[in-house]
């Protein structure tokens, strides 16, 4: 059988993508709500920074955020980054590389500047998006007072302590699974549970301050009661295939099997994500848990390691038994290296997870040593189809375009227009009942694919 053509990105140059809004409308919101953001703690940033130095740089931080937020809504060219961190000189080439991409696509040997870059309307939308967000670190890079800086702290910080009371209700639940545990517990079970904390770690994901431009979500309802009333919209559910990869890997393995969990957003999916993790554990379906962070503030209200820490520690601080209880096994699993987090710079380049093997082989060997491999999110998914316009119905391992490091699955909620794996018709009736259903973060697929090839994808793969 031929495969199917590698149809062409998501881009702003097709109005009819969500990718126009994002660029025309939710970007230039998120920029403003950082400038609003920086305006109104100038007082407290200024005074935890070092006085008057800290007010001249908090000024060209801001005026730096605002230019930013002018180049998109003008639709400037991207520029090189200027600061000095380690991943800039790889940014800047693969710049390069994609400019030369481009002026090969379009054979045009124009000497004209205009053409010789990436525009945010007229460009890839996941290439521009990602460097919208490392150019939000340039600008607190620029600075020496306030370098590094994260703009998006507080917005994670206020929906972490916005979901207290599904954290609550989760976290007393999973208490009693620990117990259950103790003893033997059937298969069935095990089953059970598992596809319990799977689902609860998927639909975690419906709480990213990207997609609602840092509007935090209200958490008023018991999370395990909320999947029945969910599970129509799971339009793929691989939660048997992947139990199968794990349950095996932990049989061949004499309960020695790792899994690796490339986290999305901090607050309550980060929650939900390690209440999953420590399921893993307590089943024995998983003896270590390696998690990927991101190495800097990005996408609004994705995991840095600073977020894991600053999330851990405050969980310990609550005045809850089950939450502090929890998050000092947690701190004893870190300790024993049972759990552990790292944070590679690939995960905040641009780069579709089908290039991994050539931009960072040693986090393709490092993801390569894992049973199963956990990719969270909407972010995670269109990297992993290279957020391509599939038909619907193209299979997942088609479009992974040969990325098979270990056996993995992704759990998405769908908030951007890319999606493979349907059924014939399954798209429309998902239309039918919802036209916001590949944007709104409504409905989720559960994809799996067991393969695993330590070579490069071949060429016809791309
Ligand atoms: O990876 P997450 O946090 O689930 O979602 C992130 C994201 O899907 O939200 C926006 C929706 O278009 C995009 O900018 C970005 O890809
Ligand atoms: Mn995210």
């Amino acid at each position: 059988m031929s495969r199917s053509k590698t149809p062409p990105p998501l881009s702003a140059k097709d109005p009819s993508s969500f990718a126009y809004p994002t660029m025309k409308d939710r970007i230039p919101v998120i920029l403003s709500k950082i400038v609003d953001h920086l305006t109104r703690q100038k007082g407290v940033i200024v005074q935890e920074y070092g006085g008057e130095a800290a007010r001249e740089e908090l000024k060209a931080l801001i005026g730096a955020i605002s230019e930013l937020r002018h180049s998109v809504m003008t639709n400037k060219p991207a520029k090189p980054l200027r600061d000095s961190r380690r991943d800039a000189l790889l940014w800047n080439a693969e710049l390069a590389r994609q400019i030369n991409l481009k002026q090969e696509e379009e054979e045009t040997c124009s000497r004209d500047e205009s053409e010789q870059s990436l525009r945010w309307f007229d460009d890839a939308w996941l290439w521009m998006e990602c460097y919208l967000y490392r150019r939000v670190q340039e600008a607190s890079l620029m600075c020496s007072l306030l370098k590094g800086f994260d703009v998006f702290a507080q917005q994670k910080q206020d929906a972490f302590k916005s979901a207290y009371k599904s954290m609550s209700q989760l976290t007393m639940y999973l208490q009693e699974v620990i117990s259950k545990f103790k003893g033997q517990v059937p298969e069935s079970e095990v089953r059970e549970c598992f596809k319990e904390f799977l689902q609860v770690s998927l639909w975690g994901n419906k709480c990213d301050l990207s997609i609602s431009a840092g509007q935090v979500m209200t958490h008023d309802h018991n999370p395990m009661a909320q999947l029945s009333l969910l599970k129509h919209r799971l339009m793929v559910d691989d939660t048997n295939a992947a139990y199968g990869i794990l349950s095996k890997a932990a049989e061949v393995k004499e309960r020695k099997a790792r899994v690796d969990i490339v986290l999305d957003n901090a607050g309550f999916e980060l929650v939900t994500d390690l209440c999953f993790a420590e399921f893993l554990i307590t089943s024995g379906l998983a003896s270590q848990i390696v998690f990927h962070a991101k190495s800097m503030p990005w996408f609004v209200s994705d995991v840095t390691l600073e977020d894991w820490d600053w999330t851990l520690n405050n969980m310990k601080r609550m005045n809850h038994i089950a939450i502090s209880e929890l998050c000092q096994r947690w701190q004893a699993y870190l300790q024993a290296k049972t759990w552990i987090v790292e944070a590679h710079d690939f995960w905040i380049m641009p780069n579709t997870y089908n290039e991994m093997h050539n931009v960072s082989p040693d986090l393709f060997n490092r993801l390569s040593e894992s049973d199963f491999i956990i990719f969270k999110g909407d972010l995670n998914y269109r990297k992993l189809v290279s957020d391509r316009q599939w038909d619907p119905t193209t299979s997942f391992e088609r479009a992974l375009r040969g990325f098979h490091p270990a056996p993995l699955c992704s759990l998405r909620t769908l908030k951007c227009d890319c999606v493979v794996g349907l059924e014939p018709g399954q798209s429309q009736a998902a239309e039918n009942e919802d036209v916001n259903w590949m944007i709104g973060g409504d409905w989720a697929v559960i994809s799996a694919c067991q393969r695993r090839d330590s070579s490069p994808p071949s060429p016809d793969t791309l």
